[in-house]
């Protein structure tokens, strides 16, 4: 769209403030007037443009996929191609490369990807069906404070479930580490045996990125992994913050591993988190460590009576566990697999992962539309004066917040 002639010589007239905004993609006049020449008014102009169609493209290819494949280049189809049926041919490599592509955020690279998952979603379907609608996968979360033995569990029931001819793929997300520059969950020096297995796989979260980001790239990976033929998705997150109520929202099953200490040693722990726990283990319960698991076992049992019901055929067990010694590793597995039969007999667990795509898609627009709102000219400078005053006390949060989202709508 082209700034009419008449508009960019007379400025003020002519034009009500809605032509502007709607037409012109400025707040107002005054944000017009205020681009200092004719080549920022038209930059400004091309930017809102640009900023328009990029969410509006994005929203399209998260809609329609399989459109996209037509917007693909030779070279793009072809990479979807290779990567569609290494992934499906079982290689690591290709499971590894169709993971990183689900993480860029370059926008070319986002389309590609998202046209790989829908192929892979495709597979799925099919795969599902001849499995007589039954998942193919079991999803894994597993939460912990750190220092819980959360590495040393999934080795030890890992290299067990992998004898039992599973093939397990472990997710840490970790988005902690965006700040720390590294993701220690994902480091597979915790992980040594098992990150040697051929039948398992070990991926770190990326480490760079929002909580939103993080929740769209693990459920994508957890889907590729799934296409890669490994039929448990573990995906693990550290219990402080707020990821593992992201994690609890994209698995059918969610374990808490504890270490053998209660009250003031677990503040980290939000009482929210163990509301979320199908199965909590009381890892360490080993030498002189038994008793006081016993102890934590025991209080676990009673204050987990008192939460509110969250399944019609399963109450949340809380068991003992040693990592080091293996004790009790395959009890849990038994009792995890016991949660899937029944979720599956009674239809909870289908019901469950239609929900969870259904906060899935809300969460990716919250995050669209979040960093539309926070880019869009209309607001992007007011942010940081509005901020301070908001920091100095000077302005409620409330009305800031009016303020900006005011400006977003005149400017749309
Ligand atoms: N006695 C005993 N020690 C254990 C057990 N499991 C883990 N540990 C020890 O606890 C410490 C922490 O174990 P990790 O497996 O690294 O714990 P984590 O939860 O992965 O910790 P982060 O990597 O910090 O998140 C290590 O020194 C382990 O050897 C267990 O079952 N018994």
């Amino acid at each position: 769209m082209k700034i009419p002639s008449l508009l960019l010589r007379f400025p003020r007239c002519y034009f009500s403030r809605r032509t502007y905004s709607v037409n012109f993609g400025f707040a107002s006049r005054a944000d017009f007037l205020g681009a200092q020449s004719l080549e920022s008014a038209h930059r400004c102009h091309t930017k809102w443009i640009c900023s328009s169609n990029c969410l509006r493209r994005e929203l399209c290819q998260q809609a329609a996929p399989e459109q996209q494949a037509e917007g693909l280049s030779d070279r793009e189809q072809r990479l979807v191609d290779r990567l569609y049926h290494g992934l499906i041919q079982r290689h690591r490599a290709s499971l590894a490369e169709a993971i990183t592509l689900i993480e860029s955020t370059h926008s070319g690279k986002k389309k590609v990807a998202q046209v790989l998952l829908q192929k892979v979603l495709s597979y799925h379907r099919e795969q599902e069906k001849l499995n007589q609608g039954k998942p193919l996968a079991f999803r894994v979360g597993l939460s912990g404070p750190p220092g819980a033995g959360k590495s040393t569990f999934i080795e030890c029931f890992g290299k067990m479930l992998t004898e039992r001819n599973h093939k397990v793929s472990v997710l840490a997300v970790d988005p902690s580490s965006s700040t720390s520059g590294g993701s220690l969950l994902g480091d597979k020096t915790r992980m040594t045996e098992l990150s040697r297995d051929m039948n398992a796989y070990i991926r770190p979260s990326p480490t760079s990125g929002t909580l939103g980001g993080v929740t769209r790239t693990t459920n994508e990976a957890i889907l590729l992994c799934e296409g890669g033929g490994y039929d448990i998705v573990l995906v693990e997150t550290v219990g402080v913050g707020q990821s593992e109520f992201a994690v609890a929202d994209m698995v059918d099953m969610f374990i808490l591993l504890l270490p053998p200490a209660g009250g003031d040693e677990l503040q980290g722990i939000k009482r929210g988190i163990i509301e979320m726990a199908d199965l909590v283990a009381i890892n360490k319960a080993d030498g002189d460590l038994v008793v006081p698991a016993r102890r934590i076992q025991a209080e676990y049992i009673s204050a987990m009576k008192l939460l509110h019901k969250r399944s019609k055929v399963w109450r949340p067990k809380v068991m003992r566990i040693s990592a080091k010694t293996g004790e009790g590793i395959s009890d849990v597995w038994d009792k995890m697999s016991e949660f899937r039969d029944l979720m599956l007999t009674s239809g909870e667990l289908l019901a469950k992962r239609r929900k969870q795509q259904k906060v899935w898609m809300w969460n990716l627009i919250q995050e669209n539309m979040l960093e539309h709102f926070r880019s869009h000219l209309a607001v992007k400078d007011k942010i940081p004066l509005l901020e301070e005053k908001v920091l100095r006390g000077v302005l409620s949060p409330g009305l800031a917040a009016d303020l900006l989202l005011k400006a977003f709508k005149d400017g749309l």
